[in-house]
């Protein structure tokens, strides 16, 4: 089948930080492109102008639990409003680095943001909406930690984080994978790049391009 004339599709990444995403991602847009597709790709929090600044103080400003959970949904109202449902509706992919996932993960699993308030914002933010397919990168806390540290650029607020608040934040995104698992796909991210690489085309093949 030719992949013009599939619809639009949203794909997010998913996985603690120093999972590998960011080559990932590059490789799927890549992928998507030469099969004649319009790829938008974007992150969160930021895909905005307003998301980006917004994403400068969530990175790097103290700040209470629940504010951070408002200001990430915030962020995302903007970008689904501004940037990811009129790219889908113009025929455009979007691959984005994070969603309403990474918010169940870090805020809920990681930081123990109560779960029905998590509910009530997801519901009011994206109640009838959720990405096509969300690759959740898996890996131990101790391998991404590492990767992290060799990179030797300063660690933002997230990456300061002690290794059991990443043992947490992996464990719910699991458990959100197992809840929606016709979404959510598990990669195991401790493995060389390129086998990464040829089993995310797999998934994206199977999915998309049957
Ligand atoms: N499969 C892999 N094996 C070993 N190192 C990796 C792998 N994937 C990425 N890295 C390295 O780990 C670091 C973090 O990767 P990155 O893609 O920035 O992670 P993320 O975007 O998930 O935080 C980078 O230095 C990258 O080169
Ligand atoms: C989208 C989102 C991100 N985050 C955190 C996870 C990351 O530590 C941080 C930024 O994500 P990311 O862009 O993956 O960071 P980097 O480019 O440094 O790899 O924001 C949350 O805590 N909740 C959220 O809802």
């Amino acid at each position: 089948m030719n992949g013009t004339a599939t619809r639009a599709r949203f794909i997010t990444f998913e996985g603690i930080d120093g999972a590998g995403k960011s080559s990932q991602i590059a490789n799927l847009v890549e992928l998507l492109r030469g099969r004649g597709l319009d790829v938008d790709q974007t992150r969160e929090p930021g895909g905005t102008p307003l998301g980006e600044r917004l994403r400068e103080l969530l990175l790097h400003e103290p700040m209470h639990l629940e504010t951070e959970a408002l200001l990430m949904f915030a962020a995302r109202r903007e970008h689904l409003a501004a940037r990811i449902l009129p790219a889908l509706a113009a025929g455009r992919w979007v691959v984005c680095d994070r969603f309403t996932d990474a918010t169940y993960a870090y805020q809920v699993g990681g930081r123990g943001l109560d779960e029905a308030r998590f509910e009530a914002l997801e519901r009011w933010v994206h109640p009838d909406f959720q990405p096509d397919l969300t690759l959740v990168f898996d890996l131990p806390p101790e391998i991404a930690a590492a990767r992290v540290a060799a990179t030797g650029t300063a660690p933002d607020r997230f990456e300061r984080e002690q290794r059991d608040f990443f043992g947490r934040v992996r464990a719910a995104y699991l458990l959100r994978a197992r809840r929606d698992p016709a979404r959510v796909r598990v990669i195991a991210a401790d493995r060389a790049p390129e086998t990464i690489r040829a089993e995310l085309e797999a998934i994206v093949a199977e999915r998309f391009f049957p």
